[in-house]
Formats: C-alpha cells, structure tokens, sequence
C-alpha cells in the first residue's frame, strides 16, 4: 500500500518511524509527506526515506492509495472531500472534524461515489466496541467523557491549581479545543452525537498522563472506563495511544477476521 501523510508532528513522525523505518506494516510505505513547512517536510522526507508533497495538489495527483492525516481539524474540513473524490482512502486522527453530520453526509456519498472508505481510529480512548453494540437496538440512554490533563497541554489553563475549563455538549468542547477533544467526537460517533454526547475537560497541575474516563447506561447495563495516557514526549496534548490507534487502524484495516 502506497501511503501518503499530511502532518508531520507527533503522530506523523511516529508513523514515519513506524511503517518506514521499522517496517512494521507488511507491504506498504509513506511515499510521501505534505505539512505546512516545506523546510520540515524536507527533513522528514530526508530522514524516513520519503518524498515531499508541496502541495495537496500534488498529493491528490500521485498513485498513493491512502492518505493519513495527522494534522488538524481544519486540514480535515478543507481537504477530505477531494482527497476521497481523488480515489484515495482516508484515515484520519483529527477525527473532531466530523462533529457536523450534514459534513459526514457529503462525506459519505463521495465515498459511495468513488467506492472509498473513511477509517477512524479510536484515539486516545477505548469502549468504542461497547457503545457501538449498546446503540444497535437504539437502547443507549447516555455516555459521558471526562478529560483530564495537565495545564501545559490545554489553553489557557492556569498552572497553579485544578479547573473546569469546560462543561457542556461534545460539539461545543471541539469547537473550543480543537486539539484537546477529539476523542469527544469519536466517542459520540459510536455512541448517541455529539449533540447528546456530555464532556468536562479539567486542567490538573498535580497529574503528568492525560486521562479519559468514560461513562455510559443502557439496557445492556453500565459501562464505566479509564484510560491513563502517557503524553508523546513533544506534545503533551497527544497521548501515545493516539497514535498507536493510527498504526492500529492501518493494520487491520483489510483483516479478513474483524475483531470488535
Ligand atoms: N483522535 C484522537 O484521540 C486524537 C487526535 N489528535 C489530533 O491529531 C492531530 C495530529 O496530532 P499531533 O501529531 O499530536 O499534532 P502536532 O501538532 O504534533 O502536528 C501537527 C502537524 O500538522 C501540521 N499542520 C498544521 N497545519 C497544517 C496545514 N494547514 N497543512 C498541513 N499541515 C499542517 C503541522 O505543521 P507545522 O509543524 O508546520 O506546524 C504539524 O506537522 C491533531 O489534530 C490532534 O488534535 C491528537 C490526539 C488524540
Ligand atoms: O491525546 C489525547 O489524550 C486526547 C486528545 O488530545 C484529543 O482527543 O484531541
């Protein structure tokens, strides 16, 4: 598989080291790399063994097969339709740009169009595969995501003691933190939309992970789950698991035997 990136911070140098350095994706390679500076994109390309995009353009024009972007919610808004209208599949980890349904729903019709697929890691969290089966009977009542990290990862947040930043729908925490709460947004995909989708974002000057817990009722019971998340060293927003969800996606994305 003939990879493309768009992004080459955290999570896209993890899987340029990955899947071109380690090879740890059986037949496939990042051919090449488009990020907003053309200086790092020529390091990156210089040290993974990849070429540079200048431009999305030239990305949408090449033979990769599949972009991954690891940039931001906006690169998504902006370039998802004519990367699927190109014929190139799509993995995305600024999953929060799909907090509009009328924007998944154009979406969706140029992938049926063009026979391509959209693939979402589940990021920094987990329990996406029970809230999944919990809705197939429309019998999930509510889910819940409390977020909390240390003040050097969120805007804004004072460094001397603990904060509510923010309490409200997960359409309101991506708008107001783009960088901090896509796990918001995939949560409410699999679960009841980002409208009914209740998020608390707490800056913690006392922690160094960054931690979600999740919460959810149904008729199939109680789902109560935490993940406590070692930042990437360069970025204290992203959790590793972030990008290993990313790695994930990309290997299993074709298995013949789907788990979960
Ligand atoms: N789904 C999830 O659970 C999670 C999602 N994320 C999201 O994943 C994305 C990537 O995360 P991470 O790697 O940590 O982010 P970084 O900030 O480390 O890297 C982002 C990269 O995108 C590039 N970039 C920014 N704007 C543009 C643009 N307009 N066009 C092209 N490239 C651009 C940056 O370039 P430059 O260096 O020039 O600024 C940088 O190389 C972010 O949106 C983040 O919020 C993160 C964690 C969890
Ligand atoms: O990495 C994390 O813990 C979560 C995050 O930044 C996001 O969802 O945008």
């Amino acid at each position: 598989m003939k990879i493309g990136l768009i992004g080459g911070g955290n999570i896209g140098k993890f899987l340029l080291q990955s899947i071109n350095t380690h090879k740890l994706l059986e037949d496939s390679k990042i051919i090449g790399i488009y990020t907003r500076n053309p200086k790092s994109a020529q390091q990156l390309a210089a040290e993974y063994d990849t070429a540079v995009f200048e431009n999305i353009e030239s990305l949408l024009q090449s033979d990769v097969d599949l972009v991954v972007e690891a940039a931001t919610v906006e690169v998504v808004k902006q370039n998802a339709s004519s990367i699927l209208s190109s014929g190139k599949d799509l993995v995305l980890s600024s999953v929060g740009a799909l907090s509009d349904l009328n924007f998944i729903q154009s979406l969706e019709k140029i992938c049926k169009v063009n026979g391509k697929k959209i693939h979402l890691p589940s990021g920094a969290i987990g329990g996406l595969d029970v809230l999944k089966a919990a809705k197939s009977n429309g019998e999930l009542e509510s889910v819940s995501i409390i977020t909390r990290k240390p003040p050097q990862a969120l805007p804004g947040a004072p460094l001397d003691k603990e904060q509510v930043l923010f309490e409200g729908s997960a359409r309101e925490a991506i708008e107001l933190f783009p960088k901090n709460i896509n796990v918001s947004i995939i949560l409410s995909l699999a679960g009841l939309g980002p409208e009914k989708t209740r998020v608390k974002i707490i800056s913690d000057p006392s922690i160094k992970k960054n931690s979600h817990c999740i919460e959810a009722k149904g008729s199939f019971g109680d789902l109560s789950i935490k993940v406590e998340n070692d930042p990437m060293p360069n970025n204290p927003k992203t959790s590793y698991l972030a990008a290993l969800s990313v790695l994930s996606s990309l290997k299993n994305k074709d298995a013949v035997i789907q788990v979960g």
